[in-house]
């Protein structure tokens, strides 16, 4: 069995107790009884998604046919915590610069903008713990390495996190192909959180209002929107432009 991968219901049990990062739960369809029922209670209390599923898809995730109903998806990797991110920019005496991921699904482009972090100085990054990946090793195998560099913190709540961090001095700094201002007029001369959105529905509505700004990367072609990773990218890149211009070091 894959490293990624516990199963069984003592084994599932003790990695939510021992406080193992958890990035979801499946349980076999009717499996309710006994200590499945503790599985449930504890994973409501940690906050971590159980998704009820044929006994067959089991099978197959754990790749045996002994894991008693329940397998579990651990992080292949630690996550990190927000306030660690804001002290990492202090001890630089760099303004926070900070990505929140809103419901990115796709491995390969988390592992992308990990990458893409790593290089332009980026102090964190924060991810949603529903319907969004979470560390996993394909992850890791796209961020060629800097999954272990770039702190990945994951909330239950991205609106609820950007209205705690706005207390700590972050501006928020949404991204969508239609937003009225072009990104090459944006200073970037503040402690940012910069919104990337999911690959199919952009910046969901809600942590679109409670950004401050919304930027646009122009487009002139015919298709009507960047790869998130692409863009996200592209933002960066902005804000290393814009923070270090040439000559400055
Ligand atoms: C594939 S796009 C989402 C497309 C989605 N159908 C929509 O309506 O927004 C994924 C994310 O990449 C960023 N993005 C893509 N193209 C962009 C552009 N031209 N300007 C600004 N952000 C863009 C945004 O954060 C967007 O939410």
């Amino acid at each position: 069995m894959s490293e990624e991968w516990i199963s069984g219901k003592n084994p599932v049990l003790e990695a939510m107790r021992s406080g193992r990062s958890i990035n979801k739960i499946w349980v076999a369809e009717g499996a309710s009884k006994g200590q499945m029922k503790q599985v449930y209670q504890l994973a409501k209390e940690n906050g971590i998604i159980i998704q009820q599923a044929p006994r067959k898809k089991l099978d197959e995730l754990s790749n045996s046919q002994h894991h008693q109903g329940v397998v579990a998806s651990v992080a292949a990797y630690q996550y990190a915590n927000i306030e660690d991110m804001l002290e990492a920019a202090a001890r630089k005496k760099e303004d926070p610069f900070i990505i929140l991921l809103d419901e990115i699904a796709d491995p390969h482009n988390l592992g992308s903008i990990l990458r893409t972090a790593d290089a332009a100085g980026v102090h964190g990054v924060i991810i949603p713990k529903r319907r969004a990946v979470g560390l996993t090793q394909t992850v890791a195998k796209a961020s060629t390495g800097a999954i272990e560099h770039v702190p990945v913190a994951r909330v239950t709540n991205i609106a609820r996190t950007m209205d705690e961090l706005k207390k700590q001095g972050l501006w928020f700094v949404g991204t969508d192909a239609s937003a009225d201002d072009d990104f090459r007029s944006w200073s970037a001369d503040m402690p940012i959180g910069l919104v990337i959105g999911s690959e199919g529905k952009g910046v969901s509505r809600l942590v679109k209002e409670k950004c401050d700004i919304l930027l646009n990367i122009p487009m002139v072609g015919k298709v009507t929107s960047l790869n998130a990773s692409v863009a996200a990218s592209l933002l960066m890149y902005e804000v290393y432009r814009k923070r270090h211009p040439l000559g400055s070091e």
